[in-house]
């Protein structure tokens, strides 16, 4: 595949940001990666290497390190966002104050803004004046940065308003080990990647309290079953829950010790409490936030979530994990398929 060579600013130099921007050098295009750390970033140009998010990986030579952000904007029309959710106003002020040329913006993280409950691209939506904004585009899907970087096969999806700006991020990216479909449903897309990090906190947790594969079975099932109960409510696609940004995210993240979501939930599940578990991470956990975020888009929507729910009451009230678990098992009767068939008969 005969692809034409672009300039490319990641912003946010954490492990999918890296890992990312191994993607497009390997791609052939001129990578600018943002960090806001300069000593990670002389590190990144000195040695092509990122030892506290990438250890043990030599980074391609294409990808030039940068920490001032206007350098890495200078003449770019199309940067990568790969910082946590917490950080997006901030950083999109930042991007505002020092961009050169109007951008399209591919965001590739996964969450929700508690309190305005907005997804991402709503987000960047509301804090961007459309002068400097041109497209928003996510990229989601089962990816863990360490294997990104190894080059293991990884498929994602994207998605966007403007499927032109979609399909353009997709040729960007799409090489032999990185396979990247488009999908039209931006809601489904956003929501199925920020929720499953709640379903991987509570698969971490029942993997810490040493139950087995049939309650972290339970919990993915059920998991996807209210996420997409969720996400319907917010007008998504009901069959992006069985693509790569719904079940395929979930699978990823509830079953990899790579998943800081899952380490976090599985050390919780050993009786650490939440503040010790975040200090020894290191590394974001976003589903944390992203279960406060949940929690009331459920009562936003009068959607049921009852194992966002009972985390919400384990992360933010001081509720025992066991005791969680033991409500989930004994609430009243029901049919697995009710609330689907509410849901489809709804859509007629
Ligand atoms: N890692 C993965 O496998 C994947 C991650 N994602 C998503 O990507 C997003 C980023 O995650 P990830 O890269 O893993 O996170 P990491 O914790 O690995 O890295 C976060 C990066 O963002 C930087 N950062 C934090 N706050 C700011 C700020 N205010 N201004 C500038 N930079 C900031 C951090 O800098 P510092 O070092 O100074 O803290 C760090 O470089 C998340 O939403 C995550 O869910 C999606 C798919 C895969
Ligand atoms: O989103 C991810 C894989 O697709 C990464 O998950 P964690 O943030 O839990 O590591």
């Amino acid at each position: 595949m005969v692809k034409a060579k672009e300039s490319i600013a990641v912003i946010g130099a954490g492990s999918w940001g890296t890992a990312l921007a191994m993607v497009l050098a390997d791609n052939q295009h001129e990578v600018r990666l943002w960090g806001h750390n300069p000593k990670q970033i002389e590190e990144i140009n000195q040695h092509h290497t990122n030892e506290k998010y990438l250890p043990g990986i030599e980074l391609p030579k294409g990808i030039k390190g940068y920490s001032s952000i206007k350098e890495a904007l200078f003449g770019i029309e199309m940067i990568i966002l790969a910082v946590p959710t917490k950080a997006y106003r901030e950083v999109l002020g930042q991007i505002e104050a020092a961009h050169d040329k109007p951008l399209t913006v591919v965001h590739v993280s996964k969450g929700i803004e508690p309190d305005s409950l907005l997804r991402i691209s709503e987000m960047i939506e509301e804090v961007s004046s459309p002068d400097w904004l041109k497209d928003i585009v996510v990229l989601s899907g089962p990816s863990h940065a360490e294997e990104v970087s190894l080059r293991h096969p990884t498929t994602v999806a994207v998605s966007s308003k403007n499927m032109k700006a979609a399909e353009k991020a997709q040729d960007l990216f799409i090489n032999n080990n990185f396979r990247v479909y488009t999908n039209p449903d931006l809601i489904g897309v956003e929501i199925g990647g920020a929720l499953k990090n709640i379903i991987a906190l509570a698969s971490g947790i029942t993997d810490g309290l040493g139950y087995g594969d049939n309650a972290k079975a339970a919990l993915m099932t059920r998991g996807l079953a209210e996420i997409s109960r969720l996400g319907v409510a917010m007008g998504a696609n009901p069959l992006t829950f069985s693509g790569l940004a719904g079940i395929g995210d979930l699978i990823v993240t509830c079953t990899s010790v790579h998943s800081r979501n899952w380490r976090a939930g599985n050390m919780l599940g050993k009786g650490k409490k939440l503040d010790e578990v975040l200090e020894s991470m290191g590394m974001v956990v976003e589903g944390v936030r992203t279960t406060k975020a949940a929690y009331q888009l459920a009562r936003k929507y009068e959607v049921n979530m009852p194992i966002t729910e009972a985390l919400y009451h384990v992360l933010f009230n001081g509720k025992e994990v066991k005791s969680a678990v033991d409500l989930l098992m004994n609430r009243s009767k029901t049919n697995e398929m009710e609330e689907l068939y509410n849901i489809l008969d709804n859509r007629q």
